[in-house]
């Protein structure tokens, strides 16, 4: 009997949505004669994974989903870089801009969309892009290594994924937003502040409640102008101010077109034997911009086309989360309050994290994670199936309001019902999961991408699909049991350390590569940890990694809310003398220094210093740097102590300064403070310092793990000593074992009470030979220091790649 002649199916649009469609069929069926047409010259990619490759953690090659051979195995005919034009339902054929008419039976139509463009005058200069496409990324990519200023008109997820990737091109970039708050449609304003205060860690930029009325320059952008009549100065400009559904195909062929292309629960269009899947269409008045929702589509509709039961589509529940790397943010239903509400709410500044949920009549109807969104894929499931919340469910996610994480891994997926969606992008269940694991022997997360698909989109269900694997697999599977010391490993921090210093690792490229970290490029979190663990151990041959500093450090200022920055000259002990602060007025007045601010630390803070000022004002106070921006030894502060105070019995002022001078632009795990105090009436406060020195008659008293901060802490006293000589030794021997102990970014208040006031003790005071090492290595350290500002002035280069603010010359 001959073979049953094959249905010809055509796609138009070779993108996540026609491609998931696909191989939905491919599953299902044998019986289509298949063809793709894509106008894009590349096989199917994740469009997802664009922002990876702009933020510079992927390759294009990374992100491809089906490669040519896929094509050529599953016997697709492909066309690329052809343009479908009209459907001619009388002929039967999709008509293309090359002038092919390609014969079918069933059309889907899976077109995506377009970046808005803001109608605005100049809108179409050179150097205006939207992010949407390979091409976009690369234009982005090439105009980084020419030009400086970027401006991202738009604070959604879009812009937001864009200005991270340009940040870490190199780029000064600000963010233009119409709203007061960043992501509006999925945030609430505190979520909203807190990301933005993250994002500004990042050193990202942000004009709230701006609209932009024109684009500036002639042939190509110089800048933007405001409806208030301001202006920003950008020579690239990237809109991310949301999409339109891509139906041209659709209008043309006569189709039932609003804001999509309509379809009814089974995808199907207003024309015989035409779907459409994905952003291009509208179902129940929505136009989806997410992946979620397309794979849900184009499992129905490849059941549907292959004859095989199913329910009718009606709808998804969409959840998002920003992917820019330190930064975790989940939102998903509703998250505005109503008064019909009830709010279930944890914030925590400390941890900076914020859980709300909203109940409606005790039902889970949404939620915003911020700085911990270890819950998300569970409140998910419990938003899709609308859930009541119980005491159970809140102790799971609420556990200790913010710290906590509520019920550990291993209970919450015991708890975890098989029907909940692990992985919102592909739609994966655990069983789904649990069924590659147990039923077709999966043992890693790259297995079970490949087998089930979870994991395969933005990755942000990796986590829990590792303790999946750890909670089936129990010790066969080791590496998640792990606390890496951010998302690119499960390394922490005492194995980090221990490999750099048995593999002689130098650099953080080869630490992450050696160690195989999961993003190449590392992340916000890793690479200054990794920068210091590494100049901390090889003092000598470490060479300045600045691109992985956090920008303060970078710039070696504080940056302000206004763009500006501040200097700190250091003033040792907090004394100065009228020479040096006449020669800061004028060096203020020249500079238009906006606040001089006497600080905390016993110094003065000029604030409101121009970028491209930055090198010229240190070069004319000719003042050590004061490291107000570092990890670093910050101030000494000194009561005026023997010299001058009538109980004084040591010399505060001059021991202060001693210490100050000696121990200056040390790095530490953390900022570090200290104090000198001439007599125990401790005006200078050494209670709250992460050293406190207290002069005493028979000579002085060290404290230590003091802190008057957010989570304030009073000094433990350490030990008495009766000469400068032992009190300096045991500063440098407490502050070497700090630094080589310490995790990045712990301050002493925390160090003391993770590892034990005796257990320092004994490391630094009671064993004498450990003592005279760490002495020793701290002095190792200090012989390498250079002040950071005598080393910009004196390289041209590095003075013009950091605080240049001219046009640089055009790369030919
Ligand atoms: C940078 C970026 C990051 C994103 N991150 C996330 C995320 O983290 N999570 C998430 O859920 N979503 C994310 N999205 C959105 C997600 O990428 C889209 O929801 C998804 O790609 C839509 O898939 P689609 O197939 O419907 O459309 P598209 O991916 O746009 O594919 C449509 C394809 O059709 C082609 N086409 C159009 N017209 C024609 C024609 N006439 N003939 C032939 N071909 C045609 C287009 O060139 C395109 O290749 C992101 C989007 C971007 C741009
Ligand atoms: N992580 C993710 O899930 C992710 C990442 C990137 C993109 N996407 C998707 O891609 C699509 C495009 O993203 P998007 O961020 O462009 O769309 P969006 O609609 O989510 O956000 C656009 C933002 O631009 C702002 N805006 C509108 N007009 C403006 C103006 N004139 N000036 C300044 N701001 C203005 C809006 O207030 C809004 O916050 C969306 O569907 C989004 O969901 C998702
Ligand atoms: S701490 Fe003692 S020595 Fe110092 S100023 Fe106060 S009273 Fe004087
Ligand atoms: S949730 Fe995005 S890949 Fe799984």
């Amino acid at each position: 009997m001959p073979a049953a002649k094959k249905q010809k199916l055509v796609v138009i649009g070779n993108g996540i949505a026609g491609i998931s469609t696909v191989e939905q069929i491919l599953k299902l069926s044998g019986a289509f004669d298949i063809t793709v047409i894509g106008q894009e010259p590349h096989p199917n990619y994740n469009r997802i994974m664009l922002s990876y490759v702009l933020e510079g953690s992927k390759t294009l090659d990374d992100i491809v989903l089906n490669d040519w051979k896929w094509y050529e195995d599953n016997g697709i005919t492909l066309h690329t870089g052809t343009s479908a034009q009209r459907i001619d339902e009388a002929a039967k054929v999709v008509m293309t801009d090359n002038g092919m008419a390609v014969p079918y039976d069933h059309v889907i139509i899976a077109t995506g969309s377009k970046p808005f463009i803001l109608p605005v005058p100049g809108s179409d200069k050179e150097g205006v892009i939207g992010f949407r496409n390979i091409a976009d990324c690369t234009r982005m990519l090439q105009a980084a290594k020419t030009y400086r200023k970027a401006a991202v008109i738009g604070g959604g997820l879009l812009g937001l994924e864009a200005a991270k990737g340009l940040v870490s091109l190199g780029m000064d970039v600000t963010v233009v937003h119409l709203m007061n708050d960043l992501m509006e449609s999925q945030l609430d304003s505190v979520a909203a502040q807190m990301l933005q205060h993250e994002l500004e860690q990042q050193g990202i930029r942000f004009l709230l409640g701006k609209q932009t009325v024109e684009v500036l320059g002639d042939t190509r952008v110089t800048g933007l102008r405001f409806k208030d009549g301001d202006e920003l100065d950008a020579d690239l400009v990237v809109m991310a101010v949301g999409i339109r559904a891509n139906t041209e195909v659709a209008q043309a062929s006569g189709i039932e077109v609003r804001r999509g292309i309509v379809v009814d629960d089974h995808l199907r269009t207003s024309m015989k034997d035409v779907y459409a899947v994905g952003e291009c269409c509208e179902h129940r008045g929505v136009c989806y911009g997410l992946v979620a929702p397309l794979f849900e589509q184009g499992q129905v509709l490849a059941k549907r086309l292959c004859g095989v039961d199913t329910p009718p589509y009606e709808g998804s529940i969409v959840s998002t989360k920003l992917k820019v790397s330190g930064v975790d943010v989940f939102s998903a239903g509703e998250f505005i309050e109503q008064p019909e509400h009830d709010v279930v709410l944890a914030k925590d500044d400390w941890k900076k994290t914020y859980k709300k949920i909203l109940l409606r009549d005790g039902m889970i109807v949404g939620a915003i994670l911020f700085g911990d969104v270890s819950e998300s894929a569970n409140l998910q499931s419990l938003i899709r199936k609308k859930a009541q919340m119980t005491d159970d469910i809140y102790h799971s996610i609420m556990g200790g309001g913010c710290a906590g994480k509520g019920a550990d891994a291993a209970t919450r997926i015991a708890q975890m019902p098989d029907d909940e969606i692990v992985c919102g992008c592909n739609g994966v269940t655990k069983k789904a999961i649990v069924d590659a694991i147990t039923v077709q022997g999966m043992t890693t997360v790259d297995e079970i991408k490949a087998c089930t698909g979870a994991t395969r989109s933005c990755g942000g269900c990796k986590p829990v699909v590792e303790q999946i694997l750890q909670s089936v697999l129990g010790d066969g599977f080791t590496t998640a049991a792990k606390q890496g010391i951010c998302p690119c490993t499960t390394l922490d921090r005492d194995t980090i350390v221990a490999e750099i210093r048995a593999k002689g690792l130098t650099t953080t490229k080869e630490v992450m590569h050696v160690l195989d970290w999961s993003n190449p490029e590392g992340c916000s979190k890793c690479r200054p940890a990794l920068n210091y663990y590494l100049t901390m151990l090889n003092p000598l041959t470490h060479r300045e990694e600045r691109e992985s500093r956090f920008v303060n450090e970078r710039m070696n200022a504080n940056i302000q809310k206004d763009g500006t920055y501040t200097v700190v000259p250091r003033m040792y002990g907090g004394v100065t003398t009228p020479e040096a602060l006449k020669k800061i007025a004028d060096v203020s007045l020249k500079y238009n220094v906006k606040v001089v601010k006497v600080t905390g630390g016993q110094r003065l803070d000029l604030v409101g210093v121009k970028k491209e000022d930055l090198p010229k004002v240190w070069e004319e106070l000719d003042m050590p740097s004061g490291y107000a921006y570092a990890k670093s030894l910050r101030t000494v502060k000194t009561c005026v102590g023997s010299q001058f105070c009538r109980f004084g019995t040591q010399d505060s002022m001059g021991m202060g300064a001693y210490l100050e001078r000696k121990f200056e632009r040390l790095d530490f795990p953390a900022k570090f403070k200290m104090a000198v105090n001439g007599c125990p009436r401790n005006c200078a406060e050494a209670c709250t310092k992460d050293i406190g020195i207290v002069g005493n008659d028979g000579g002085w008293e060290i404290f230590v793990g003091g802190n008057g901060g957010t989570k304030a802490r009073l000094a433990d006293s350490f030990c008495k000593v009766k000469t400068d000589e032992e009190l300096i030794e045991i500063c440098a021997a407490l502050m070497q074992y700090y630094r080589e102990t310490g995790n990045y970014l712990e301050r002493t208040s925390e160090w003391v009470e993770r590892l034990g006031l005796e257990a320092i003790r004994e490391a630094v005071l009671h064993n004498t030979e450990q003592r005279k090492e760490l002495v020793e290595r701290i002095e190792l350290a200090l012989s390498q220091l250079l002040d950071p500002w005598k080393k910009v002035l004196e390289d041209d280069k590095l003075r013009d790649v950091l605080y240049r603010d001219v046009q640089p010359v055009v790369a030919t």
